[in-house]
C-alpha cells in the first residue's frame, strides 16, 4: 500500500439485515406505544427507500395490532427548496391511501436525517393534501447535522458522522440486499483512493 492510501478507510457497514429488521420492530412497538394503539395511525414513505421502509413498518404494526395500517407514499420533488437551484429531477409517486390524512396521526418514515430539508419539504407537501391531527417523524438512521428545527420521533439509529461523510441505506426491495454503509463522499476522498469509497464496491471493514 503507498503513502496516498494508508489513511483511507472503505464504506462500513453499521447496520446489517437483522439490525435493520430489529430497528423496525423497535419503532413499530413505540408507535403502538405512543399512539396507544395504532387505530388511526397512516404511515407515509418518502421516496425512495422511506416507501419500503413504511411498508416493512405497517406489515409489523398490523402483526403486534392484528388491525391494516393504511400505507401510501409522499413525493417532495416539487417541494424541495432547492428545486430552482439543480437540474430537473424525476417526480415519485404521491399515493395517499383511501383513509385519508385528515384528523388522522401521520408518521412520516424515511431512511436518513440529515439537513430536515426532505422533511420540511415533506409537511409542506402533507398540508396540501389534508389536516391530520398530529404528524410524526419514524427514520432508520439520524446522522445529525440539521439544518432546520426538526427532530425524528422515531430513530433507528443514532450515527455521529462528519459531513464528509455518506450514508447509504440499501434495502431489497431496490438495491437486492438490506444494508446500511458508512463512507467518505466521492469528493472528500482523494483521487487516489476516490474508488475505495464508492459504495458497494469498497470491502468491509
Ligand atoms: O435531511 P436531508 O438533508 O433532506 O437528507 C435526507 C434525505 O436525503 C436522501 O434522499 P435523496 O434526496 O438522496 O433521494 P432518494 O431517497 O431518492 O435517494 C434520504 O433518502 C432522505 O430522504
Ligand atoms: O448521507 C446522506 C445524506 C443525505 N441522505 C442520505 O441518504 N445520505
Amino acid at each position: 500500500m503507498d503513502d496516498s492510501s494508508a489513511n483511507l478507510q472503505p464504506a462500513r457497514p453499521v447496520l446489517e439485515a437483522p439490525d435493520i429488521k430489529r430497528v423496525l420492530t423497535r419503532i413499530a412497538h413505540e408507535i403502538v406505544e405512543r399512539a396507544k394503539g395504532a387505530g388511526d395511525v397512516v404511515l407515509l414513505g418518502i421516496p425512495t427507500r422511506g416507501v419500503f421502509l413504511a411498508r416493512r413498518l405497517a406489515a409489523k404494526l398490523e402483526e403486534i395490532t392484528g388491525s391494516a395500517i393504511p400505507v401510501g407514499s409522499l413525493d417532495i420533488t416539487m417541494y424541495r427548496d432547492d428545486l430552482r437551484l439543480g437540474p430537473a429531477r424525476a417526480l415519485a409517486r404521491t399515493e395517499i391511501p383511501a383513509e385519508g390524512v385528515d384528523g388522522r396521526l401521520v408518521v412520516l418514515v424515511d431512511d436518513v436525517l440529515y439537513s430536515g430539508r426532505t422533511i420540511r419539504a415533506a409537511l409542506d407537501a402533507l398540508g396540501d393534501i389534508g389536516r391530520p391531527r398530529a404528524v410524526q417523524l419514524a427514520v432508520l438512521v439520524d446522522r445529525g447535522h440539521r439544518e432546520l428545527p426538526i427532530r425524528a420521533d422515531y430513530v433507528g439509529k443514532n450515527l455521529p458522522t462528519s459531513q464528509r461523510e455518506t450514508v447509504k441505506v440499501q434495502l431489497t426491495e431496490e438495491d437486492g440486499h438490506d444494508g446500511v454503509l458508512l463512507g467518505l463522499r466521492e469528493d472528500a476522498a482523494d483521487s487516489a483512493g476516490a474508488d475505495r469509497f464508492r459504495h458497494g464496491t469498497a470491502p468491509a471493514g
